[in-house]
């Protein structure tokens, strides 16, 4: 662990912290409205794009003093030199001992990047051309199930990180997909799940991905395992059908091979992609059946953008970085405890939950890359839904709650191409609410513009808007594949960059295990009734009334 744990300064006793908490003193109530009043040219210089994003940062609660401070937080954190070490393949994640590496699987072909002293970039694109030769054949009909008939349904079976990527990028692109094909998505270990994923399909026609990094996920292995069982009773047939119906994407070739699918039929990935990081990988087949190789390559080339721009951009440009440094802002010098996520666009409804994995568990840590407890906030909960829907649902919160919530608004300033005129007509109204929501939230309404509408006394104050939230405006063309790739790989570097100044090893998940390991435990108590005795009074007699229900007391 030696190399990437050095000794550093905890991060709450950098004289730049120090500075950082005397400048937030001196702000005080500091409100938008003075800031942009003090700077008629704001809401320009206070912008940045990258690629066909453009994000305006001029509605946050920093002056230029405040976004110096923050490079200099950057600096004394070293984010560069981690960063740096994350795109050479060294070993970054501390605790699980391997290399972060998702941006090498949007490389270019001639990209040298080792591991280990293996340049992995070959096996990557190896693996890109077995899913696009795979892809193509289902697309085009040559791939066909067991009783010869073309696949017009491919179901992902898969959960987190092999599931809520390609589950959100299939919604997010649908416009580019093929519409003939259906592509669903089971990921509960609820039989609900698969059993609505599947009741309307007819098996000789339904292509089944189990995509699984380990292989070894009890969600995903039960679901495959049921879905094998649907399969053969639906078509009468035996193991043999399964080479034609079941593909694998993972890292483990054993555990594929011993669920019964040919390693033949697997696409591989690595350990040092993460699973939240994998949407790019083997893992994003079923992205690439929907939308095609094209695409596809279109996403990636929109990941690496974004990608070369974290690695080189300057500090004052660097967009990822500046998002990351104003999340560290708020969380601990205004004690933010949530970042809301709001996109204007309908197809980008899974794209907050994808980003819950993304962010929360990468940096939903208490403990810093020695071990040692932080004394810091770490990672935010993210939430959010689309716009318009939330306005009339919980933004009176965002209003005029007592909360800081820092929040982004993505939106798009072309409605996609299919829709038929009258509904892109509609593209102004969503546009006109995404600008409005900001500015309200930036700017809000003083007492005395209540009174001068001539509101009662009594209402002045229920009907003020403090405003004064700070928001993150991103704004592109169009939501195309490229743009997808471009933001998801925007908001991979900021949760780098909040991880790096937190001191925290952003690639592993431990947190996860403590709960999968007592299911097991508490199985054999509701199936069977043995081994309660060991469970805590409240887990006990919620068995036991469990049991009851089910006729099992
Ligand atoms: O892809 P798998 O190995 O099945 O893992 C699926 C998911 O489950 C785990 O518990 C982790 O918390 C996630 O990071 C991961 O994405």
């Amino acid at each position: 662990m030696a190399e990437a744990t050095p000794a550093r300064t905890p991060l709450d006793r950098l004289p730049v912290w120090a500075e950082l908490g005397k400048h937030r003193a001196e702000l005080g109530d500091t409100h938008l409205r003075d800031l942009f009043a003090a700077d008629a040219k704001r809401g320009e210089t206070y912008a940045l794009t990258v690629g066909d994003l453009y994000v305006d940062y001029s509605k946050h609660l920093v002056t230029d003093r405040t976004l110096a401070l923050l490079r200099e937080l950057a600096v004394a954190t070293d984010v560069a030199g981690l960063r740096d070490a994350m795109f050479r393949g060294e070993k970054i994640n501390v605790t699980e001992h391997r290399a972060v590496l998702h941006t090498a699987l949007r490389a270019p072909a001639d990209a040298v990047v080792e591991v280990d002293g293996e340049n992995v970039v070959p096996k990557v694109h190896a693996v890109l051309r077995k899913m696009s030769d795979f892809a193509e054949q289902v697309r085009n009909g040559s791939w066909t199930g067991h009783t010869g008939r073309r696949i017009r349904n491919v179901v992902n079976i898969g959960i987190g990180g092999s599931d809520l990527g390609p589950a959100m990028a299939v919604e997010v692109l649908r416009p580019y997909t093929d519409r003939g094909l259906t592509v669903r998505f089971v990921s509960n270990v609820d039989g609900a799940d698969l059993h609505e994923a599947v009741r309307d399909l007819d098996a000789a026609e339904t292509l089944f991905i189990v995509a699984s990094k380990t292989f070894t996920t009890i969600e995903t292995v039960t679901n495959a395992t049921s879905a094998r069982s649907w399969v053969l009773r639906q078509l009468g047939a035996g193991q043999e059908a399964v080479a034609k119906h079941f593909v694998a994407l993972s890292t483990n070739a054993e555990k594929v091979a011993e669920f019964g699918i040919d390693t033949a039929n697997m696409f591989e990935f690595w350990d040092w992609v993460g699973g939240r990081y994998s949407m790019d990988s083997a893992i994003g087949l079923s992205i690439m059946i929907a939308i095609g190789p094209e695409a596809f390559e279109e996403l990636l080339a929109g990941f690496r953008l974004v990608d070369e721009h974290f690695r080189t951009a300057p500090a004052e440009q660097n967009v990822p970085l500046l998002l990351g440094l104003l999340g560290v802002w708020y969380g601990s010098f205004f004690d933010a405890q949530s970042h809301a996520v709001l996109p204007y666009s309908h197809y980008l409804s899974k794209f907050t939950a994808y980003l819950q994995q993304l962010d929360m568990e990468s940096n939903g840590k208490s403990v810093q890359r020695d071990g040692k407890p932080v004394d810091w906030q770490t990672g935010p909960v993210v939430w959010g839904t689309p716009g318009t829907n939330g306005q009339h649902a919980y933004y009176q919160l965002l209003h005029q709650g007592t909360k800081v919530i820092p929040a982004d608004f993505i939106g798009f300033a072309e409605p996609v191409a299919e829709l038929e005129s009258e509904l892109a007509a509609q593209h102004d109204l969503l546009m006109a609410n995404f600008f409005a929501q900001t500015q309200a939230l930036a700017f809000g309404k003083t007492p005395e513009e209540v009174r001068a509408e001539g509101v009662p006394e009594e209402l002045v104050a229920p009907k003020t808007f403090k405003g004064n939230h700070p928001t993150t405006t991103i704004l592109a063309r169009a939501l195309t594949p490229s743009v997808l790739g471009q933001l998801i790989a925007l908001y991979e570097h900021k949760v780098f960059t909040q991880g790096a100044v937190w001191n925290i090893d952003s690639f592993d998940q431990w947190g996860v295990e403590l709960g999968k390991v007592l299911a097991k435990k508490i199985e054999p108590v509701l199936v069977e009734g043995k081994g309660g005795e060991s469970l805590d009074s409240s887990t006990a007699t919620l068995a036991d009334r469990y049991r009851d229900i089910r006729g099992r007391g």
